[in-house]
């Protein structure tokens, strides 16, 4: 269990700022099932997450959106037959944020 799925999420608004190169290896390290995308210039991280039918992804997804609403911190979540993306990145800076790691840490954990 990382250390980063114990944290909690901070306040975080426009201005904030993003993650420098240096912390972002050392957060991703954290995190390995872990890669970033950029999309429209905003830098994310995504994991895809693989089950054995609809209704398991599904529930899934459901644990993933109530940790959103818990820590008022939502990711995009993409449910498919079998399969669920998840995407975390700060919308309020157009980028990543620590919280971002944090949730992505606390996503893997829904899996236990
Ligand atoms: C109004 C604004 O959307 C809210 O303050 C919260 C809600 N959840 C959020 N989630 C994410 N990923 N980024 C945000 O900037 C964000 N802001």
């Amino acid at each position: 269990m990382s250390e980063l799925s114990q944290m909690k999420c901070e306040a975080c608004q426009a201005g904030a700022p993003q993650v420098s190169d240096q912390e972002l290896g050392q957060l991703l390290s954290q995190i390995p099932d872990w890669h970033t995308e950029v999309r429209d210039g905003v830098m994310q991280l995504e994991r895809v997450y693989t089950f054995k039918n609809f209704k398991l992804a599904w529930a899934f997804a459901n644990k993933v959106a109530e940790l959103a609403e818990a820590e008022f911190h939502h990711p995009g979540i993409l449910l498919e037959w079998g399969k669920v993306t998840v995407t975390w990145w700060t919308h309020a800076i157009s980028g990543l944020h620590r919280n971002d790691f944090i949730m992505a840490a606390k996503t893997d954990q829904q899996l236990d």
